[in-house]
């Protein structure tokens, strides 16, 4: 482990916040060895399967029902099941706040502070392609590593941003039944994951991001619809961050109250605010986090279409008709619109009327239309089922092939396998992939670039 030197100002209020006698477990657990987590894509498979399927030596995380912690000298993503979306790698702490958050497929989510996805690919897996997911993140570039994952994942009902939330309230208005503020935070709680935490820290204070959380949850509040859930999460101790910022938001807006969280083993209550949780690296195998949830007063006003989708759109091109006759995947057509050549799925409930947003990526990106051609894209592979396109090919993970497709080659098929024409989908053991073109015994690789096994 890196060398880390803590502030002494952080220590005593540390022990001001625990007490002499909590104080000095929460020292020791500095001397503990950090945990390795990850979370398992239930779009894509059940964690039961997924354990017996896996060599990966796992233990369940209690508290998270497709958590799991790995040992650390395992290395999980190079592993061809990470490339077929079938886990996220996240530390044990940071899966709770968005198992806690109530989605349920057809919700329209928000998460604010999204990127690179840790949350937000467990709140799609949550909506089950039903609903919409808008992701946003503030940066550009870790937007980017979001969308990346987002797509891994097979998660089509997203819209992905990057805004600041002010812009995104002007736009939506009360539009979101969930909301995740997943909030930047002066990162205490992961000092033992990461030295390079306490580096930053130094810059920037508790105090600097009260002052953006604050903005942060007054622009969340009101994109909340009546009736809806925002849940509130960082990964540090100090109380301005945390039980404070919940009370000023209770404070300054009455609509809202507070939803207590039940407390599990090893979890504790808020600091002079019961109702919300805080998770502490001296009393639970993950590191430090706190969580609160808050609900607004009234009832959901019941479905409400601000947008265009699904109203009467121009006829398909024959070339994406011709190749959408091979997907069986039900899709609603009139979802369906092509934006400067390349063709998108909207989400249900999509505002087309929202313009001027930063967007990377709004609703499935289908694939492209070439000269005489509809070329589909990674992002579809990725959101099949196999028994979803017509021709597939599947090979076991030992198969040298899967290694060889995943770093961009053109493949051969073995002697006695039958030939393929045209485009397939390929899989490692029925998780797909990516898609190939077939020529009878070759397959022209069409995994996408940006994503090849290094
Ligand atoms: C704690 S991280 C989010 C982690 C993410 N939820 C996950 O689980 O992978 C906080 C994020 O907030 C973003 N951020 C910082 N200021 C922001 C703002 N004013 N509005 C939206 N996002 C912001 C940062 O770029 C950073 O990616």
């Amino acid at each position: 482990m890196k060398e880390r030197k803590i502030s002494e100002e952080f220590l005593n209020r540390m022990k001001k916040l625990l007490g002499e006698e909590e104080y000095e477990a929460y020292l020791k657990s500095f001397e503990e060895e950090r945990l390795y987590g990850l979370r398992v894509n239930t779009l894509k498979i059940t964690p039961e399967k997924f354990t017996n399927m896996t060599t990966l030596k796992l233990k369940p995380v209690p508290w998270i029902h497709n958590g799991f912690y790995y040992e650390g000298d395992e290395r999980p993503a190079k592993d061809p099941y990470y490339y077929a979306g079938l886990y996220y790698l996240q530390e044990p702490s940071a899966m709770t706040p968005a198992s806690l958050l109530p989605v349920i497929p057809g919700d329209k989510v928000l998460d604010l502070c999204a990127a690179p996805g840790g949350k937000s690919t467990e709140l799609g897996a949550k909506l089950k392609g039903k609903g919409l997911l808008v992701s946003n993140d503030i940066s550009n570039s870790r937007a980017k590593a979001l969308l990346k994952n987002l797509e891994l994942w097979g998660i089509e009902n997203i819209c992905v941003t990057s805004e600041e939330p002010k812009k995104l309230k002007e736009t939506f208005g009360e539009f979101f039944d969930k909301i995740l503020v997943d909030a930047p935070c002066s990162g205490e709680g992961m000092f033992r994951k990461d030295a390079d935490m306490v580096k930053s820290y130094e810059e920037h204070g508790p105090d600097y991001y009260a002052a953006i959380q604050r903005e942060i949850m007054d622009q969340a509040v009101d994109m909340l619809a009546p009736g809806g859930h925002l849940l509130y999460s960082t990964c540090t101790f100090s109380a301005c961050e945390n039980e404070d910022i919940i009370r000023r938001t209770l404070d300054c807006h009455e609509e809202m109250e507070l939803i207590r969280l039940p407390l599990f083993e090893g979890a504790s209550g808020g600091i002079g605010l019961s109702g919300c949780l805080r998770l502490f690296p001296h009393k639970i195998k993950g590191e430090g986090h706190f969580i609160a949830m808050l609900r607004k007063k009234g009832s959901p006003a019941g479905y409400k279409d601000y947008g265009k989708a699904g109203s009467k759109q121009p006829p398909l091109p024959a070339e994406l008709s011709n190749f959408l006759s091979m997907v069986s995947k039900p899709l609603d057509c009139s979802r369906i619109r092509i934006k400067n050549d390349a063709v998108y799925y909207l989400p249900e409930h999509f505002q087309e009327n929202t313009k001027g947003l930063r967007y990377l990526r709004t609703g499935l990106l289908l694939g492209e239309m070439k000269k005489d051609r509809f070329e589909p894209g990674q992002a579809f592979a990725m959101a099949l089922k196999p028994e979803e396109f017509k021709q597939v090919v599947s090979w076991e993970k030992q198969d040298e092939r899967v290694i060889r497709y995943l770093k961009g080659e053109t493949i051969s098929l073995k002697d006695g396998e039958d030939p393929i024409k045209g485009w397939c989908l390929i899989c490692v053991e029925g998780f797909p992939l990516g898609f190939a073109k077939g020529s009878g015994a070759t397959l022209k690789n069409k995994y996408y670039p940006g994503w090849r096994w290094q």
